[in-house]
């Protein structure tokens, strides 16, 4: 008979229940790949009545009940937050308990350490759910393009957001409505701030800058917009310029020095990226020697995400069988030098309201021109009575220039700028996809 495997679930929300349903329904197979029966002994929740006609699997409200149990070997943390989940994880790596964790804010801010206390005890410390839910980008990092040198990874990251663009471009719904909708669907998180406004994508370019480049990119080094500023109108107008805006993460590694960013941003259209809908993600994974890469796939939800934190198990369940654990996701490390902003190469697209009267444009033109940036598309169209909404976007230029114009821009009473968002300008552009 097979050993069997006990496994401590912190959460039984979204992911939670889809791992339990995973572990029941795909019980054979992994039985057969790992050699070991795997099952949910104690589940962990804030209200049992809650979860009682759910499971029939033992439900606590005492994370005690799991972490002294000497019957459970791997605790899986699906509850989400920092505290109290980074204590419990902590708690159960120093009692030589592996964990499969999904929480990327965790990671993303307490990666380094969870990984060395893992080191410490030999114990694993997995989290490919932690970046976008069911594709298996983590490990594609770490191994299948362990043998190339990652040049730049730029992805559409968050789920929500992307669900929320989509909708609003297609169907024309309103913000409220669509958040709404995402909420509904289990996407969004228990409180959608750090999806709307880019944090939760800037988290996890921190973690897959770890994994990619082997660097601590850290998150107040990452330039962070979320989709709040995005309107129907940009939506629109960036469509008619052969745009889609996507919210982007993307992180680029340039002579030995690292930079982030996280944005909408206007993908052309016939770029790979502007075709991932709905909660869809998907990575662009550029490296010297593969070239271009891209995985795609379910971001968030409930099986899709569940199927990650599965197969982080599977993977534990192998080594405890090699007597390999507490190896490590990935060994790679490399000094963290950020990028200066000068060397940073840009193009915005910008939407402002412009005072509508003579030697208006002319000073803006001139404001620009003075920081050496031109203009490789310009729309104007009247707002009301006294202004004009103007839409430009800008040539390709030095970051520090291109905000030092912007700042000029903004503190000129004639012209008051509604909306920045970056616009995507490399040789992919150009390919024929
Ligand atoms: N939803 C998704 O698509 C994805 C989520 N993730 C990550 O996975 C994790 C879980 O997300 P999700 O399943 O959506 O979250 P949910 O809010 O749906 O579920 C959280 C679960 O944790 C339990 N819980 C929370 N806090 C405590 C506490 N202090 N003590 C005991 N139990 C607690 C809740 O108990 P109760 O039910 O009793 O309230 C609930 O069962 C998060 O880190 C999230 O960022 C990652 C990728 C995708
Ligand atoms: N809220 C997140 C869930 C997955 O990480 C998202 O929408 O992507
Ligand atoms: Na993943």
């Amino acid at each position: 008979m097979k050993k069997r495997l006990n496994i401590g679930i912190l959460g039984l929300g979204t992911v939670g229940s889809g791992v339990l349903h995973i572990l029941k329904e795909h019980q054979e197979k992994i039985s057969q790949v790992t050699g070991y029966t795997m099952g949910i002994k104690t589940a962990l929740v804030r209200q049992i009545e809650k979860h009682q006609n759910q499971t029939d699997i033992h439900l606590t409200t005492d994370v005690e009940t799991i972490l002294k149990d000497p019957e459970i070997h791997i605790i899986v943390e699906v509850m989400g937050s920092i505290e109290p989940a980074k204590d419990y994880i902590l708690q159960a790596l120093k009692q030589g308990k592996h964990v499969v964790t999904a929480n990327k804010d965790l990671i993303a801010l307490h990666g380094n350490e969870l990984t060395q206390v893992a080191k410490e005890n030999h114990c694993d410390l997995y989290y490919e759910a932690s970046v976008a839910g069911g594709i298996p980008i983590l490990r594609a990092l770490v191994d299948s393009l362990a043998a190339d040198n990652i040049k730049k990874v730029m992805g559409i990251v968050n789920g929500t957001t992307n669900f929320m663009l989509t909708k609003m471009a297609k169907n024309g719904l309103s913000y409220e409505a669509v958040l709404a909708e995402a909420q509904a669907l289990g996407f969004a998180e228990a409180d959608p701030t750090n999806d709307v406004d880019g944090i939760d994508a800037a988290r996890k370019m921190v973690i897959l800058s770890r994994l990619a480049f082997g660097m601590n990119l850290p998150l107040s080094a990452i330039s962070t917009g979320g989709i709040r500023s995005v309107t129907a109108t940009d939506i629109q107008i960036a469509h008619q310029l052969g745009y889609t805006i996507k919210l982007i993460g993307a992180a680029e590694e340039q002579n030995g020095t690292i930079h982030g960013m996280v944005g909408p941003m206007l993908l052309p259209n016939e770029h790979p990226l502007s075709g991932v809908n709905n909660e869809n993600n998907a990575v662009f994974v550029t490296g010297s020697s593969v070239g271009e890469t891209m995985f795609y796939g379910p971001g968030a939800g409930e099986l899709p995400t569940a199927t990650s934190v599965v197969s982080d198990l599977i993977t534990v369940a192998k080594n405890i069988r090699m007597h390999t654990t507490g190896d490590g996701f990935s060994h790679y490390q490399h000094e963290t030098k950020l990028t200066a902003k000068e060397d940073i190469q840009a193009k915005y697209y910008l939407r402002l309201n412009m005072t509508d009267q003579t030697g208006t444009f002319l000073k803006l033109t001139q404001l620009f021109a003075a920081h050496q940036i031109g203009f490789e598309q310009i729309i104007q169209q009247p707002f009301d009575q006294n202004s004009a909404m103007v839409i430009i976007i800008t040539h390709q230029g030095s970051k520090e220039q291109l905000d030092q114009a912007i700042a000029g821009l903004e503190s000129d009473s004639d012209m008051v700028l509604k909306a920045r968002f970056d616009v995507l300008e490399e040789s992919i552009c150009t390919k024929d996809y």
